[in-house]
């Protein structure tokens, strides 16, 4: 099994007017990927590599701060977004039977007027670079998200119509950045690991990276590496997606391991989130009663006390 590669062109970002015929294709190709792997490649998304490696720059300088100025950002010190800020080393357990990973995280969650943002001499832009890259890959999903219903003949707003307060706090998406600092083999603990394996929680999840390291488990059970192809972006569907569709669409597991020994480079992600409205009842879409309906914040939140313990 490999990841498939999509040719996004005909919707990418840049199109206003797109044609039927080449939509039609797209979206069965997307049909494919989703069904069969749970993870595309998506090429030409109107969202290019230069706008990923800025984000990524900014944010290495965020990381490579002493924590002391990284705490009043803290993740839970924001009223409102109780998901938005910083994740020191070692917190959050993706696999909750793992120790902690072994990655810093910003989460962008709330673009309220209100949240405090980095502001010193040498972070300079941090606000604007990710407040715009965000909005770009908000556009992008929605346009997913569109095909996706097309996909399965459904209305294609179906999954839309859901995602309307993106980067408001009645809406749990998040642009979360990733760094992964250099490992040093005879620290990390017994089974500890970059990322745990998990499935993401949410619609959808784009994922930019600056280089391999993460893995895709297959439908045999096997955990096979994803290659990072420059410019291109790994989509990959959620489990409320999943429920969603009653199972039509799969969400997978998948990690990202330590560094073979001898290895001190580090790996940094953007992992966009989508989530639907917090309030949005999710119900099957095929009319279905294989899942009961769930509110996505409820069924977030039993998520998050997983991952990060029950407070
Ligand atoms: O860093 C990566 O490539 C994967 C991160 C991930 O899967 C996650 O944070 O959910
Ligand atoms: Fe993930």
């Amino acid at each position: 099994m490999s990841i498939p590669v999509v040719d996004f062109g005909a919707y990418s970002l840049s199109v206003k007017d797109v044609d039927d015929k080449q939509l039609h294709k797209l979206s069965a190709e997307l049909k494919t990927a989703f069904t069969e792997v749970g993870f595309v490649f998506l090429k030409n998304s109107g969202i290019v590599q230069e706008e990923v490696d800025r984000v990524m720059d900014m944010s290495k300088k965020f990381f490579l701060q002493p924590d002391q100025l990284k705490q009043p950002f803290s993740r839970k010190s924001f009223l409102n977004s109780p998901n938005h800020g910083w994740v020191s080393l070692e917190t959050e357990r993706l696999n909750p039977r793992r120790p902690g990973d072994l990655k810093e995280a910003f989460n962008i969650t709330s673009l309220h007027p209100d949240i405090k943002w980095p502001s010193s001499a040498a972070l300079t832009g941090f606000q604007e670079i990710h407040t715009s890259f965000f909005q770009l890959c908000k556009e992008l999903s929605l346009r997913v998200l569109r095909v996706m219903a097309q996909s399965l003949d459904l209305d294609p707003d179906v999954f839309l119509s859901a995602h309307r307060l993106i980067g408001t706090d009645e809406n749990a998406t998040t642009l979360r950045s990733l760094y992964y600092p250099p490992v040093n083999g005879e620290k990390a603990k017994e089974g500890q690991l970059r990322c745990g394996e998990h499935s993401d929680y949410g619609s959808i999840t784009l994922l930019f990276q600056d280089s391999e390291g993460l893995q895709v488990c297959t439908r045999a059970g096997d955990f096979i590496s994803v290659p990072s192809i420059p410019g291109a972006i790994l989509v990959n569907i959620a489990d409320l997606m999943q429920r969603w569709t009653s199972d039509q669409f799969v969400s997978v597991r998948h990690r990202v391991l330590l560094p073979p020994v001898g290895d001190s480079g580090t790996r940094q992600s953007l992992a966009f989130f989508v989530h639907p409205e917090d309030e949005a009842l999710i119900t099957c879409c095929d009319g279905s009663n294989k899942y009961p309906p769930v509110t996505a914040g409820a069924y977030l939140l039993e998520r998050f006390n997983d991952s990060y313990g029950r407070s």
